[in-house]
C-alpha cells in the first residue's frame, strides 16, 4: 500500500515550509515520494517554491483549481489513480489553505483507491499567532483540520509568546466545541501539539510526524460555499516595486478603513521581477511582509481573504487609492 499524508493548515501557517523539510526527510529515509499540490487557485505559487525538491526520488504534481467542488474532487481522484501507477511509496498532499477535509477521506475510501492507498499522517499546521477572532468559516476550517489530525504543529512559535501559543490551543478547542467535536487538546501537553517553528523541527520530530497517523472524529459539517466568503485574487504583471508592494501590503492588511473597501485580507504572496530580471518572492502574513530572492518566478501577486473587492485592491496595489 502507498502511504498518503495530508498536510493541512490555514493560509500562511507554514505548510509549504514544512513540506520542504518533511519531503527531504522522507527521501533521506529512502522513500520515493510524490507531492500533490491540491490548490484551488489558478496559479500554483507553492509548486514553484517546491521545485528544488524535484529529482529522482521526488516528483511534483498539481491539480489546477478554479473549478467547483465536484470537479475538484473528480480531478483529485483521477490524479491519485495516475500517481498510484508511478512507483511512489509515499504521497504528500498539500491542499489549498481553504479546504474541505472530507474530500481527502471520501476519495480514499472509494474503490479502487482504497486498495492502493492507506492514510499515513494527517498533520495540521496552526499559526501560534492566529487572531483571537476569526470568521465562522475560518473557525470551521481550523476545527475541521484539527479534529482528524494525528498531530498539530503550532508554527510561528519563534515569533509568538508562550501566552499566544496557549491562546491558540484554546482557540482550537473553542472552535472544536462550536462544531460539536469532542476532541480537546491539552495546552500543556507536548504530545499531540508540537509547539515549534516549522524551521526548527528536528529529525526526531520528523520521525514522530511520519508515524503520527490520524484520528477519526465526528463533528457537525458546514458547507463552505464555492462563491461566498473566501476568495483568491490574482494580479498579473503588476508594475510594482518591492517598496511599493510592502507599503500596499501593510495598508491592505492593517488599515481598518481600507478593509471596509477592500475586504478582510489574510494573505498576500507571489513574485515580482526586478529591473535586472531577478525574482523576488513576497510573503505577507499577520500584516508583515517579507521579501526574499527566488530562483525563478512568475509575475503574479495573489491576495487571499474574505469578501474581497478586486478593483479596490488593485487601486491600493497601484498606490492610487490615496491620490
Ligand atoms: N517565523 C516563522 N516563519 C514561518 C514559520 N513557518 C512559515 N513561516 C514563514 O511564513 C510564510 C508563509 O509560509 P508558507 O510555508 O508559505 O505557508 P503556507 O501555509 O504554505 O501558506 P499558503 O500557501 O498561503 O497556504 C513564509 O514567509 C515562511 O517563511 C515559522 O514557524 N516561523
Amino acid at each position: 500500500m502507498i502511504k498518503i499524508d495530508l498536510i493541512t493548515g490555514f493560509l500562511g501557517s507554514g505548510k509549504t515550509t514544512f513540506i520542504k523539510k518533511y519531503a527531504k526527510h522522507l527521501m533521506d529515509k529512502g522513500h520515493h515520494i510524490g507531492i500533490l499540490e491540491n490548490d484551488f487557485g489558478a496559479i500554483n505559487v507553492d509548486m514553484m517554491l517546491l521545485q528544488e525538491l524535484m529529482g529522482d526520488y521526488c516528483d511534483l504534481e498539481m491539480i489546477s483549481g478554479g473549478c467547483d467542488k465536484e470537479t475538484h474532487r473528480r480531478r483529485f481522484r483521477t490524479k491519485l489513480i495516475a500517481m498510484a501507477m508511478s512507483g511512489y511509496d509515499r504521497i504528500i498532499v498539500e491542499p489549498s489553505g481553504i479546504y474541505d477535509i472530507d474530500e481527502f477521506f471520501d476519495v480514499l475510501h472509494d474503490e479502487p483507491l482504497d486498495q492502493w492507498y492507506e492514510v499515513g499522517s494527517v498533520i495540521a499546521i496552526v499559526d501560534a499567532q492566529i487572531p483571537d477572532k476569526l470568521s465562522k468559516e475560518a473557525d470551521y476550517l481550523l476545527a475541521s483540520e484539527a479534529a482528524d489530525a494525528g498531530r498539530i504543529i503550532l508554527s510561528h512559535t519563534d515569533e509568538a509568546s508562550p501566552e499566544q501559543a496557549k491562546a491558540a490551543v484554546k482557540h482550537i478547542n473553542r472552535a472544536l466545541k462550536q462544531i460539536q467535536c469532542r476532541r480537546h487538546f491539552d495546552e500543556n501537553n507536548a504530545g499531540e501539539v508540537l509547539m515549534k517553528s516549522t524551521m526548527q523541527l528536528t529529525k526526531e520530530d520528523m520521525d514522530a510526524l511520519m508515524t503520527c497517523g490520524y484520528v477519526s472524529e465526528d463533528f457537525q459539517k458546514m458547507d463552505i460555499g464555492d462563491d461566498e466568503g473566501f476568495k483568491s485574487l490574482f494580479f498579473m504583471n503588476m508594475d510594482i516595486s518591492r517598496e511599493q508592494l510592502a507599503r500596499a501590503a501593510a495598508v491592505l492588511m492593517n488599515d481598518k478603513e481600507i478593509e471596509k473597501k477592500c475586504g478582510h485580507i489574510y494573505r498576500i504572496k507571489g513574485f515580482i521581477q526586478e529591473a535586472d530580471g531577478s525574482w523576488l518572492q513576497i510573503n505577507a502574513i499577520h500584516g508583515q511582509t517579507t521579501v526574499e530572492p527566488a530562483a525563478s518566478g512568475q509575475s503574479v501577486i495573489i491576495v487571499i481573504g474574505e469578501h474581497l473587492d478586486e478593483e479596490s485592491i488593485r487601486r491600493e496595489l497601484n498606490g492610487s487609492n490615496r491620490q
